[in-house]
């Protein structure tokens, strides 16, 4: 929200940077359609089947014209009768085949982008933190909707509409032969225009959908980010500034729209002279035939028809050559992400830790954010931290912004892994063991705690799906948390999140403090758990978090020095080293840091204190 000077007026396109089309990626997106292989093979045949029947009916109506209007003043009307049977009949088995076609196909499509939307979501949730620092999550949501939708259209109708118009083509072609070779060079000769119409403009047309697209997702960007801060912006009054951006967003794409009417606009008009120009000039020659007595007026009109469903296959096949074309690009962006590997490989033979005892040691750690491993670099975060913390020992970490305390906790249940050293859980290696069994060993309670849309038993749950309801209520009694649920007229049912109840900080931090409860982690990471709290709430807080800490080893970071005085340890991180280990009166004894730290907070708070008296009196 901040650094609006330095930023581009609109960000990237979502799909930013553009993947190669490689059509072996089709064949790999063919696989996610195997589980569906017989729909598809009926859905063709019976799209070859209507599309085949689509052949007869121009004959039929033919011989419809000829049985009629070159039997005037005649009352046998049996051929009459029979032609349109087998018409009516020919119709109806077309409709039939074309329903099942329609819904066999589509099932095979909505199939294959349910279980790709699956697939590449479950494989997001593997990666690590550092994928989704280095990407926009508009343009991950934009993978998993609008490209996995893009290639619905392939593995639904594209490759049947491929099988289906390539046989109506040639057969449309080899009846139009044989209903009057003259008349078919005629017509034959308009092919060549339209495709090379349909597949110029076309093209120029793809490229200007795909500036509307890139705007729109760019006003989107905007208008995400503005929604979000939405008090940010207003306490800046900044409304005026985000609707200029946003507006930006939208004049260039209400710009791209228009050029894009333009050409669709052209398209259209080209295309339709074309055709009715090629039938107007058949007509002309045809009648000319028919008045010469080498064609009947039956096989003009189904010269006509045959020549009209030439001209619409023709048109079909070169969108069903974009289709393809689309769905490349779309499904080079959807394999590149499925081709992601976590950046934290995993033991092939994994140590077992079923419960862990809770030592943590790192043994000459260092780390940087970028993965080199420089150890003591510019870059580095942590530069050779040794530290060893028995089991079930309460560690609190101080020190100024920046000095690599979140960080340092970070490594434990590898959101990162170090660049250098070594970081131990009861003595072995944490990548020797598997990355789930670890994680399950640490419980996190952030700054910020994030509640998902659902009831706040289903939020504590979280901790330990499956738990039992009075093991939940026992978690949120100890987290001081199950009278305020319990005054909610729905209790525990209360739904919270976006559309739900809004909780205070101190409510949600004791709800996040119950779920780790109920997780019951051997390690525990408290990440400044208490610093935005009221003083009322802090000790409510402070005393379910004391509960939560017996027994298992805790890291503590905080920045109010009074909430961490009873901590079996405190450390002083300072630019990535730990320069002061010990209690809170031997480091306030040593004098250093610490100490400084200490008595700029205490006569603060003192200050502070003494003007609320001040302003009391
Ligand atoms: N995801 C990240 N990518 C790159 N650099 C990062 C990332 N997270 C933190 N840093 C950098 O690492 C350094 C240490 O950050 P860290 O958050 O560990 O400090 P901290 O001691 O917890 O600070 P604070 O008390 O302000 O939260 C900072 O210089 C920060 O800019």
């Amino acid at each position: 929200m901040f650094s609006r000077p330095g930023r581009a007026a609109l960000p990237l396109s979502p799909d930013a940077p553009r993947v190669k089309r490689d059509p072996r990626q089709l064949v790999r997106l063919l696989a996610f359609a195997r589980p569906y292989r017989w729909v598809f093979v009926v859905g063709v045949v019976a799209t070859l089947i209507s599309s085949g029947l689509n052949l007869v009916f121009p004959a039929l109506f033919g011989r419809l014209i000829d049985a009629s209007f070159l039997k005037v003043g005649s009352t046998d009307t049996s051929q009459l009768d029979r032609t349109v049977v087998a018409l009516l009949g020919i119709f109806a088995l077309s409709a039939v085949f074309g329903a099942a076609q329609s819904f066999l196909l589509s099932r095979v499509g909505a199939g294959v982008v349910a279980d790709l939307r699956r697939a590449v979501f479950a494989h997001l949730l593997t990666l690590s933190p550092r994928f989704f620092g280095e990407h926009k999550t508009g343009d991950l949501t934009s993978r998993l909707t609008s490209d996995v939708g893009t290639v619905q259209t392939v593995t639904s109708t594209a490759l049947a509409q491929l099988a289906a118009q390539s046989v109506s083509l040639v057969g449309a072609v080899a009846l139009l032969v044989t209903t009057s070779p003259r008349l078919s060079l005629l017509t034959l000769a308009v092919i060549p225009l339209v495709i090379g119409t349909a597949v110029t403009i076309g093209r120029r047309i793809r490229r200007v959908s795909r500036e509307v697209q890139d705007a729109v997702a760019g006003a989107n960007a905007s208008a995400e980010e503005a929604i979000s801060g939405v008090r940010v912006v207003q306490s800046f009054t900044a409304e005026g500034l985000e609707e200029g951006r946003y507006g930006q967003g939208v004049t260039q794409s209400f710009l791209a729209a228009l050029k894009r009417a333009r050409l669709q606009a052209l398209m259209a008009g080209v295309m339709s002279f074309l055709t009715f120009g090629a039938l107007a000039v058949v007509l002309w020659y045809g009648g000319r035939l028919v008045m010469a007595g080498s064609l009947t007026p039956g096989n003009l009109v189904t010269f006509l028809f045959y020549a009209l469903q030439v001209g619409g296959t023709v048109v079909a096949l070169t969108g069903v050559f974009n289709q393809f074309q689309e769905a490349l690009g779309a499904s080079g962006r959807i394999f590149e992400l499925l081709d992601e590997r976590s950046d934290l490989p995993q033991p092939a033979q994994p140590a077992p830790l079923a419960r862990a005892e809770g030592r943590v040691s790192f043994d000459g750690v260092s780390f940087t954010y970028d993965g080199d491993s420089v150890e003591g670099g510019r870059a580095a975060v942590l530069r050779g931290v040794t530290l060893d913390v028995p089991a079930g020992q309460v560690v609190a970490l101080v020190g100024p912004s920046g000095a690599g305390k979140t960080t340092l906790v970070n490594l434990i249940p590898r959101f990162w892994d170090v660049t250098g050293g070594t970081l131990r859980v009861d003595g072995r290696d944490v990548r020797d063991y598997a990355l789930a069994d670890l994680r399950a060993q640490v419980g996190l309670v952030p700054q910020e705690t994030l509640l998902f849309s659902g009831s706040i038993r289903e939020n504590i749950l979280y901790g330990r799906p499956g738990a039992r309801p009075d093991e939940v209520e026992a978690a949120a009694r100890a987290a001081n948390a199950h009278e305020f649920i319990t005054a909610f007229p729905q209790g525990y049912d209360t739904v919270v999140g976006e559309r739900g109840v809004k909780l205070s900080g101190g409510q949600r931090q004791r709800v996040a403090i119950a779920r780790a409860i109920l997780k019951d982690p051997r390690i525990l990471i408290l990440d400044e758990a208490t610093s935005a709290l009221d003083n009322e709430s802090e000790a409510l807080v402070q005393a379910a978090l004391e509960r939560l800490m017996q027994g298992r080893t805790t890291f503590v970071i905080a920045h109010r020095l009074s909430t961490i005085r009873n901590a079996d340890r405190i450390l002083v991180m300072d630019a990535g080293r730990v320069t002061e280990d010990g209690t809170h009166a031997q480091l306030l004894a040593a004098g250093g840091l610490y100490r400084d730290l200490y008595e700029l907070q205490f006569r603060a708070e003192q200050d502070a204190r003494e003007d609320m008296n001040a302003a009391v009196r």
